[in-house]
């Protein structure tokens, strides 16, 4: 199975690509800039079609959360109109497309865990070009997966783990947030997932449970401050460095963008249609910190 993914660097197309050097059946073709540019978006077709691929995965979007409210067009064309365009190929080369989105397509109000039918509401610029991105998918193609993910996590790339031993390194004692919900969810663990999905959807081209919008984090959840704290109790036990943290609300936090107070989505679809489950995020979290204190 040959999978063209978008993007270089980014934390879900390094994944795909550890995973898939143990696989010999899968072989991943990566497709970064200037090759592939989603801003540029004449590239997006012939560097597609170059790869030949069985599936295609978009992995890439501009993922700057803060910076996409000054930075609206940017994000916009990235996430929002070059999925359409990824779509488009997809469909005149006959092959599925796996498309990543974010669990902040939602306002983050409802109590429970999100369902995949709940209404969406995006409160910032990168959720809602992340929302256009999907909108754009199921136009140009019925042969999709979009796998709502959140919270990501990796050895790869930026994010909250690498940040908050990075922070440690200058730092005592750290404030954040304890008041936004959500799962942790290791780009491995979505690797894997994505893998299996493109399996299915290969072999029963036809089925439609197995097309169309799912949700895929970590399971369990917890909140930002509290797993500050699981990243440092787990970097204590390697001697890895320290912090106390200092649970705070999210008003004494003030960012350009408003997130989501829940984050949570629940995965339940997934494992339904496709049988996977992904591992508790508390299981797969040590792995990855080992990996950053080497
Ligand atoms: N990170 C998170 O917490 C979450 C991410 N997601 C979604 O999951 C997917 C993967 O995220 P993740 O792996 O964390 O992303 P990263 O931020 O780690 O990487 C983003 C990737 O997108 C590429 N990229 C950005 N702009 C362009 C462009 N104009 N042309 C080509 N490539 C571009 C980057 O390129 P380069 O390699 O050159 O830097 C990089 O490879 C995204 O769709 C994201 O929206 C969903 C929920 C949570
Ligand atoms: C660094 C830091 C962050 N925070 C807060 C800010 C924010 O509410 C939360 C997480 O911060 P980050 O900037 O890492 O997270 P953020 O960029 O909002 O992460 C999001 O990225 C996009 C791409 C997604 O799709 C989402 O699922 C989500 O993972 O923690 C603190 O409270 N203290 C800190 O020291």
């Amino acid at each position: 199975m040959r999978m063209a993914v978008t993007g270089l660097h980014g934390q879900v197309v390094q994944s795909l690509i550890e995973r898939a050097n143990n696989i010999t059946d899968v072989s991943i073709v990566p497709l970064g800039r200037p090759e592939l540019d989603l801003q540029d978006t004449g590239t997006i077709d012939p560097a597609l079609k170059s790869a030949r691929p069985d599936v295609i995965v978009s992995a890439a979007a501009y993922t700057a959360v803060d910076r996409a409210e000054s930075e609206q067009d940017v994000a916009m064309t990235v996430n929002g109109v070059a999925p359409g365009l990824l779509a488009a190929t997809a469909k005149e080369l006959g092959v599925p497309l796996i498309h990543i989105s974010t669990d902040y397509v939602f306002d983050g109000f409802k109590d429970e865990p999100y369902r995949e039918e709940d209404a969406v509401n995006p409160l910032g610029v990168y959720g809602l070009s992340k929302l256009a991105g999907e909108h754009a998918v199921r136009q140009a193609t019925a042969n999709h997966i979009i796998l709502r993910t959140a919270w990501v996590y990796s050895p790869f790339g930026a994010n909250f783990v690498k940040t908050m031993l990075r922070l440690a390194g200058d730092r005592e004692e750290l404030n954040v947030v304890g008041d936004q919900l959500g799962a942790p969810t290791n780009a491995l663990d979505i690797a894997d997932a994505v893998i299996g999905v493109a399996r299915q959807m290969l072999a029963r081209p036809d089925d439609m449970q197995k097309r169309g919008t799912f949700h895929l984090s970590g399971t369990g959840y917890t909140d930002w401050a509290h797993f500050a704290e699981t990243i440092f109790e787990i970097s204590a036990t390697l001697g890895g460095p320290q912090a106390k943290i200092n649970r705070i609300a999210t008003s004494e936090y003030p960012t350009p963008a408003r997130r989501p107070a829940n984050s949570r989505l629940d995965n339940d679809k997934l494992r339904r249609n496709f049988s996977i489950v992904t591992p508790e995020w508390r299981e797969s979290l040590p792995r990855v910190v080992q990996r950053l204190l080497v």
